[in-house]
């Protein structure tokens, strides 16, 4: 099995640089740490990047989570076999555009591609965003699934992450003592579905919420509150139609021996305890 450090970076192509260049600077609270190539690259913490931004297709996402060793990457690659699964050594170039020594890049079952990396470039400079949203770090994922029974399947025997709880059929995923760092969604399609950035607390969700309606932000589901995570949250609209969440209070899992995964129902009531409805395709039946 594959044993995932942490979730590190997405990479999202998109027609348009520069526009989602001023989305993640004045609106999400990022900071751009540099432009290479056509690629913009943003910090939410102490890592040298967590997002990406480079001139293509708006469909084309990356996912990359840590790994231990160059050892666990070859290890991974026979995991990934012996799976059926195909993997690819990135090239030197594609390990320079990623600020890491090497990478495994390979598609789950839904077609996500997912890279394995291995030492990642810290920063030596504090995160300081031109807009302070109060983030204090990239969080999780929620990825598409178009068969979540099969993806759970892929994600907790092969790549080692641990169920915390469901809401219909969509997996919260761990892989530390987070809630979560991945959640599974159905769609008909492959990519991220969301992306979440941790806040400081309740006061930065709500100053978010007036500041987003201001700049006409299209707010997506919330505030509200997980009753999976008990984080409390706020969706909206970036560029392309990702969606991303800011939330504060996600919960550890600090005992694994004693942790049942809880089932939620698929409904709204199962994603938010204080009455919020989601207006997400992928949150809806
Ligand atoms: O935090 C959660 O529990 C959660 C639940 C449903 C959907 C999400 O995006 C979440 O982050
Ligand atoms: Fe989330």
């Amino acid at each position: 099995m594959i044993n995932l450090h942490d979730i590190r970076y997405v990479r999202l192509g998109t027609p348009d640089v520069e526009a989602a260049t001023r989305y993640c600077t004045e609106i999400l609270g990022l900071q751009k740490i540099r432009t290479q190539g056509n690629a913009v690259y943003f910090r939410s913490d102490d890592r040298d990047h967590t997002l990406v931004y480079f001139e293509g297709d708006a469909r084309d996402h990356a996912t990359a989570f840590e790994l231990h060793s160059f050892e666990a990457l070859e290890v991974a690659r026979k995991v990934l076999q012996q799976a059926g699964t195909d993997s690819h050594w990135g090239t030197d170039q594609e390990c320079e555009q990623r600020f890491v020594r090497a990478f495994v890049w390979f598609l789950d079952p839904s077609g996500n591609r997912i890279e394995l990396i291995w030492r990642p470039q810290h920063s030596g400079w504090r995160y300081f965003p031109s807009r302070d949203a109060g983030i204090t770090g990239f969080s999780h994922i929620g990825l598409r699934s178009t068969d979540l029974v099969r993806d759970e399947k892929f994600w907790t025997q092969i790549m080692g992450a641990r169920v915390s709880d469901w809401i219909g059929d969509a997996p919260l995923l761990r892989i530390d003592e987070i809630h979560h760092k991945i959640a599974l969604f159905p769609s008909e399609y492959p990519g991220v579905q969301h992306i979440n950035h941790q806040v400081q607390s309740i006061d930065d969700i709500m100053r978010s919420w007036y500041f987003l309606q201001e700049k006409g932000v299209n707010i997506t589901f919330g505030p509200g509150k997980h009753p999976t995570s008990t984080a409390m949250f706020l969706y909206f609209e970036g560029p392309d139609g990702m969606i991303f969440e800011y939330s504060s209070g996600v919960r550890s899992i600090e005992d694994e021996a004693s942790h049942l995964p809880r089932q939620f129902p698929f409904e709204p009531v199962g994603f938010c305890m204080w009455g919020a409805r989601p207006n997400i395709k992928e949150f809806k039946t």
